[in-house]
């Protein structure tokens, strides 16, 4: 068998045609565009192509788009009063604080800070209780794993009835919430770690295999059900002397080459899940703004 690729990008662009159409009509009925603040602390290379992916992206969606860069020398009081000044800005509907953070600030207390109104990445705990409550209608879902979802229900459709999945990873990012999306879409779901013993006989009971566990090409291609799909979500950057010195290259947790004669479909890295997370950013802004002023929830699924 040679796997389906899932194509993120492709899916991704589906998604932002939707935001740019619901972000028309949310300006028509309220006169004001959906506004984005993101938060950028520090100078990590790939926090600031992310960010300013973002930026682009939402301009691009016709949103009033803000961009906030503190020095790395910043004290946890001055991301605290900033986050307070954007929860306070009427014309601001979603502010994402950019991770990791600098040593020094406590990531929890300024995720804690943010309007869970205005948690477009769905990580304040009053999102991340609704979604494990059995209520993402009406949550803001973390961005990676409703991404992730929307790939995994372009093939399989949206029950997982009878299906077993297998998410390798338990981050409060990833690993956690896609098991939560996948229990609501009524598969039977195993959470596996890095710790897990038998991993790889466990993951071979999946039908529906996630990958974040974050580490380069973890999960080999014997470790996979004949049949299954493949959701990849690492993004690992490893050394390619064959490509120059010094030279670099992505790839995910799956072994991907291998992987592809086993599953039925599979995301590849790049171009599979790491697209769809900036798209759902900006679906997540327009859902916020939606919410704030009483309209609708608009519905983003491909
Ligand atoms: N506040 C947040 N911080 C972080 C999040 C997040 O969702 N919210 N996720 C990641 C970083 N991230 C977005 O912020 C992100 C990661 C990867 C991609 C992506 O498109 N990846 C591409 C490859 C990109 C490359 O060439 O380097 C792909 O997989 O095709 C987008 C967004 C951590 N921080
Ligand atoms: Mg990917």
């Amino acid at each position: 068998m040679t796997a389906r690729i899932i194509d993120g990008k492709a899916v991704a662009a589906v998604v932002l045609d939707k935001v740019r159409l619901a972000s028309a009509a949310f300006k028509d009925k309220t006169g004001r565009p959906p506004g984005l603040a993101v938060v950028l602390v520090g100078e990590d290379p790939a926090s600031q192509v992310y960010v300013r992916n973002k930026g682009r992206e939402a301009e691009a969606a016709g949103f009033r788009s803000e961009q906030h860069t503190l020095p790395v020398s910043v004290s946890e009081a001055e991301v605290l009063a900033l986050v307070g000044k954007l929860n306070a800005d009427p014309g601001i509907d979603g502010i994402l604080v950019q991770l990791p953070l600098p040593k020094g600030i406590d990531t929890e207390r300024v995720l804690l800070a943010i309007d869970p109104a205005k948690d477009v990445d769905g990580f304040h705990p009053i999102n991340v209780g609704l979604l494990n409550a059995g209520a993402a209608d009406k949550a803001l879902v973390p961005c990676t794993p409703a991404g992730s979802m929307i790939l995994l229900e372009s093939v399989t459709g949206s029950s997982l009835a009878g299906k077993h999945a297998v998410v390798v990873g338990r981050s409060n990012i990833v690993g956690k919430p896609v098991a939560q999306l996948l229990l609501q879409r009524d598969a039977t779901v195993t959470i596996a770690h890095s710790k897990t013993a038998n991993l790889a006989e466990i993951c071979r009971t999946a039908d529906v295999l996630v990958a974040a566990v974050g580490r380069p090409e973890m999960i080999r291609g014997s470790w996979v059900k004949p049949g299954a799909v493949v959701i990849d979500v690492g993004v690992n950057r490893i050394p390619a002397p064959e490509r120059g010195e010094g030279k670099t290259r992505l790839v995910g947790d799956v072994a991907t080459a291998e992987a592809m004669d086993v599953a039925s479909a599979i995301t590849p890295v790049p171009g599979g899940v790491g697209p769809m997370t900036i798209a759902l950013l900006m679906a997540n802004t327009v859902t916020a703004a939606s919410l704030r002023e009483g309209l609708p929830r608009p519905v983003f699924t491909v």
